[in-house]
C-alpha cells in the first residue's frame, strides 16, 4: 500500500530496511545538467551509511563513462559499474541476448552514447551521428541503397531526429520483417532543466505508427534492464528500493523486479 513519507522516522525506517538504493536519474537526481536540491547530499549520506548505490537511467544519450564524468562534475562519488543506462542495456542485449552475428549491423537513430556502448560491445552500426543522416535535405528513396547487413534498428533519444533517419529506419523494417525493431525506452517526455520536452517514446512513435508494429523496449519498465543489472551486480530484491519520478517506467520497473519503490515528485 502506497503511503506519503513525511516524518523523519519514515525515512529512518527506509534506511534500516534497504541496503541497495537504485536511483533513476532524470527528474530524480537532476534536470538536464542542473542537480535537484538535496539529491547530492542524499547520495552522500547513503554512501556514509554504507548503502550500495545503483544509477538506472532510460536516458540513452550518454554512455556509462559519460555518466561517470557527469557524476564527477557534480562531485558525486559514482563508479562505472554502478551506472546502468538504456544505451548500455541495449548494446548488451544486442550482443549477448540477441547475439547479433558479427557480420550484421544495427541502424541507429540516436546519439554518441548509444554508439559508444555498441562499439564497446563489438556491435557494428550505421546511422546515429553520421553526418549523411543528420540532414534536413529531402530524402529520396530513389537514391537510397539499403545496407544489406542491417539486421536491427535501434531507436533512442536523438536531438537530430529527422525525416531521413525515420525513412531509413522505416525502410529497413518495412522491407525485412525479420529486422529487429528495438527502442532504448518509451518515455513520452523528458524532464529538461527548463521543463518537459518530447522523450524517446515520442521520437520512435512515428515508426510504430507507420509500421503498425510495436518495438521491443530495452529500458525501464522492461525486465531487460533489470536482467542487465543482475548480470553484473548481486543484490537482494527484498532489501532493494527503486527511487523514480515516473510511475509507468521507474515504479513499474521496481514492482516488476520485486523491489520496494519510492516515487518522488520532482519529475515535473
Ligand atoms: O531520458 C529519459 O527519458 C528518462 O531518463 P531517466 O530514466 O533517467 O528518468
Ligand atoms: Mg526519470
Amino acid at each position: 500500500m502506497a503511503r506519503r513519507l513525511s516524518a523523519a522516522e519514515d525515512y529512518e525506517s527506509l534506511l534500516s530496511n534497504y541496503d541497495t538504493w537504485m536511483f533513476d536519474c532524470d527528474g530524480v537526481l537532476w534536470h538536464g545538467d542542473r542537480p535537484i536540491d538535496g539529491a547530492v547530499e542524499v547520495l552522500d549520506m547513503l554512501r556514509k551509511r554504507g548503502k550500495r548505490l545503483l544509477f538506472v537511467t532510460n536516458n540513452a544519450t550518454k554512455s556509462r563513462r559519460n555518466y561517470k564524468a557527469k557524476f564527477d562534475q557534480l562531485g558525486v562519488e559514482a563508479h562505472v559499474d554502478e551506472i546502468y543506462g538504456s544505451a548500455y542495456a541495449a548494446a548488451v542485449y544486442i550482443s549477448s541476448v540477441m547475439k547479433l552475428p558479427k557480420d550484421k549491423k544495427v541502424y541507429v537513430i540516436g546519439m554518441s552514447g548509444i554508439e559508444e556502448e555498441l562499439h564497446e560491445e563489438g556491435v557494428s552500426f550505421i546511422g546515429g551521428t553520421d553526418p549523411a543522416d543528420c540532414t534536413l535535405e529531402p530524402f529520396s528513396l530513389a537514391d537510397f541503397i539499403p545496407d544489406p547487413d542491417v539486421a536491427a534498428v535501434l531507436c533512442g533519444f536523438d536531438t537530430q531526429i529527422n525525416y531521413t533517419k525515420l525513412s531509413k529506419a522505416f525502410q529497413y523494417l518495412h522491407r525485412n520483417p525479420a529486422c529487429q525493431f528495438l527502442v532504448t525506452n518509451e518515455d513520452s517526455t523528458f524532464p529538461s532543466a527548463h521543463g518537459l520536452l518530447p522523450g524517446s517514446g515520442s521520437l520512435s512513435a512515428p515508426l510504430r505508427f507507420a509500421l503498425n508494429r510495436d518495438p521491443l523496449t530495452i529500458g525501464k519498465p522492461a525486465r531487460t534492464m533489470l536482467d542487465c543489472i543482475q548480470a553484473k551486480v548481486h543484490f537482494d530484491p527484498e532489501r532493494t528500493i527503486m527511487i523514480g519520478d515516473r510511475l509507468n517506467t521507474d515504479i513499474l520497473f521496481g514492482q516488476g523486479g520485486g523491489l520496494a519503490t519510492l516515487l518522488v515528485l520532482t519529475g515535473k
